[in-house]
């Protein structure tokens, strides 16, 4: 692990030890969300009725810089909710990605869909953070953790009945799935140089362990793209600056939902 993604990582074990001496883990525990059940994004994902979109809110990103600073949380993800998307990505990270935990809790109150907690989870204290504020799944970065943190990370996410997506980029990473993650999503963007190659998904489809929800992740920009890669295999496909990048993304949502519907897919 090197570059972006090892300062980012550094920032994130400082920022989660100053939130730790500002709110401990029973505060945490008494917000009405932690109490909440959460949502199945394998469950919305493998239905065939479903899009297997999940529709990321995205306003900066350390590779593209500013990609719309004049949305809100709010008209985004209703819409990418009301033309039909499986799930919600949420990003909380707010020095490199612009996101906060307030944007997630506001996607929540707003949409009865399951959302991704998009952040770096290195801490248990961020999946109980994630539950407070009515995430249903988190993400785990292979590349920023050991097989054993994955292990132990991953355990306690399903233990507060949260669901796990995976993320590699790689075939060797892919021995640190367990029987505690749900989905895994093969990034297409390497985090250390930002390079998107689209077939790398399609490449690492086979080696993907029976019975995980496959996720593609990264620069799917045509509904195409969403038809080869069901043909692979994947039933969901993380998509954020496509949308986010458009004016209106709520519009680039509708169009590219219609658009999937018009295409035959196997
Ligand atoms: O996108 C980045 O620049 C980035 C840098 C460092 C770590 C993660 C990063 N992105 C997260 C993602 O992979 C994407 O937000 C997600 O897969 C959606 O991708 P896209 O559709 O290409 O916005």
């Amino acid at each position: 692990m090197k570059n972006i993604l090892t300062e980012i990582v550094a920032h994130k074990h400082t920022e989660v030890a100053a939130r730790k001496q500002q709110r401990s883990v029973e505060e945490l525990e008494q917000v009405s969300w932690f109490k909440r059940t959460p949502l199945s994004l394998a469950q919305f994902l493998r239905d065939p009725e479903k899009t297997g979109i999940i529709a990321e809110f995205k306003r900066r990103s350390p590779s593209k810089g500013v990609i719309n600073g004049n949305v809100t949380v709010q008209d985004v993800t209703t819409a990418y909710t009301r033309y039909g998307a499986s799930g919600l990505s949420v990003l909380t990270d707010e020095k490199y990605f612009g996101g906060s935990s307030d944007d997630l809790q506001q996607a929540r109150a707003l949409n009865n869909i399951p959302i991704l907690r998009k952040d770096f989870v290195i801490d248990e204290y961020q999946i109980v953070e994630a539950k407070a504020i009515g995430a249903d799944v988190i993400l785990l970065i292979a590349e920023c953790l050991s097989k054993q943190e994955v292990a132990q990370l991953a355990a306690f996410a399903n233990n507060l009945g949260l669901e796990v997506l995976l993320e590699v980029h790689s075939g060797d990473q892919l021995d640190k799935v367990t029987d505690h993650i749900q989905m895994v999503g093969v990034n297409n963007r390497d985090l250390t140089t930002f390079k998107v190659d689209f077939n790398r998904s399609c490449e690492l489809a086979p080696q993907i362990p029976a019975g995980k929800c496959k996720v593609a992740e990264s620069g799917i920009s045509n509904t195409d793209a969403i038809v080869t890669l069901k043909q692979a295999g994947f039933q969901g496909f993380l998509i954020g600056e496509h949308f986010m990048k458009q004016e209106n993304p709520a519009r680039a949502f509708e169009h590219f939902v219609t658009e999937l519907a018009n295409k035959s897919v196997q």
